[in-house]
């Protein structure tokens, strides 16, 4: 078990972004006040707080796994991401965390193999930890898409469609740990690069910070602060496109934990909801005239995407592949990797 217990808390005077606090029950009854905190908090920032999501138990193994995991020799960690393996900005530093990735092909096929194998650490979890993380991710995200399709106005299952449970899809589980801060350094170094998320929507669990958010308007980094039994959610790029900019997808970052918690390992949790590989990303104005409207008010930045739809798939590779330490060669590298954000520089 990784040491999750007994970790000093939050500094008080470390200044964080304040999000609304959405309550999953109350949202599946569709309670009208739950809906819109959602809406706001997702056309604001595009972050919020979910609580009463279920995923406790099966997130606190997921960390168990992960420990397990980033314990074996290097040669046993398949399909793992070392440290060091993605660039953090422009002028090529390297970030500092190493994640595993699952993919919800191979959970759903389990076991069968769809895409990949695994460590031996990851399938002796698969049925108690792995599979029921995801089963759970992949409820609380199909919710929560199903209320994004009512409240954008478009046709019942429009969004479902692009996220079908058997269509394969980049739709993965990540267990990422950050090695706590060499004594002596002080700097506040991204230990994982500012990016938007490359899909729909994260269903992330933390227990120190260091993940940052820029403030809507502002070149500010403000961190988000872990609250025990609340997952921190947040929309990306497919659904920013998709909703023609209604919807929010932010810049974010990792930087090492603040104050006493630098001195720990931070370990932190995502389920990302991707739509499936061969899905066009595109505005959806067509399905409904909010998003219409929205696609004639959008920013230049934003048009340029609109009118050069890409798959899914495409969009994924392209990310990734411009992000990694080996593929660097010179600056336009790193700007190629970039997604709906404002500002494609910004590390
Ligand atoms: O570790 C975190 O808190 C956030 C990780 C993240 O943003 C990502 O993997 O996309
Ligand atoms: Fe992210």
């Amino acid at each position: 078990m990784p040491a999750l217990t007994n970790l000093p808390s939050f500094p008080d005077n470390v200044p964080t972004h304040p999000l609304l606090v959405i309550d999953y029950d109350l949202l599946k009854t569709r309670d009208a006040n739950e809906v819109s905190k959602l809406w706001k908090a997702a056309t604001e920032l595009g972050f919020w707080y979910l609580k009463n999501h279920g995923a406790d138990e099966a997130v606190d193994r997921m960390f168990d796994m992960g420990d397990e995991t980033m314990n074996l020799p290097y040669d046993e960690k398949m399909n793992y991401k070392a440290r060091g393996a993605t660039v953090t900005d422009e002028s090529g530093a390297p970030d500092t965390v190493e994640f595993m990735n699952i993919a919800k092909d191979d959970a759903i096929a389990w076991p069968s193999v769809a895409r990949r194998t695994y460590p031996s650490t990851v399938n002796a979890r698969m049925n108690d930890a792995v599979i029921p993380f995801i089963r759970r991710s992949i409820e609380v995200n199909d919710t929560l898409l199903e209320i994004f399709n009512e409240l954008l106005g478009l046709p019942d299952g429009t969004l479902a469609e692009k996220h079908k449970l058997d269509e394969f899809s980049g739709s993965e589980a990540r267990v990422i740990k950050n090695p706590p801060r060499p004594e002596g350094l002080n700097e506040a170094k991204a230990a994982l690069a500012a990016h938007t998320d490359f899909g729909s929507l994260s269903f992330l669990h933390n227990r120190l910070g260091g993940l940052q958010v820029m403030v809507p308007g502002t070149d500010q980094w403000q961190y988000i602060k872990p609250i025990p039994g609340h997952a921190i959610c947040n929309l990306g790029d497919a659904m920013t496109i998709f909703s023609g900019g209604l919807l929010k997808s932010n810049l974010h970052r990792v930087v090492p934990p603040p104050g006493e918690q630098a001195h720990y390992a931070r370990w932190s949790l995502v389920y990302f909801t991707r739509p499936g590989d061969s899905v066009l990303l595109r505005a959806l104005g067509e399905h409904s005239s909010m998003i219409a409207k929205a696609v004639e008010d959008a920013p230049e930045h934003l048009r340029k995407i609109f009118e050069s739809p890409q798959t899914s798939q495409e969009w994924f590779t392209r990310r990734v592949k411009n992000m990694r330490t080996n593929n660097q060669k010179g600056v336009d590298v790193w700007r190629a990797s970039r997604g709906t954000e404002h500002r494609p520089l910004a590390a």
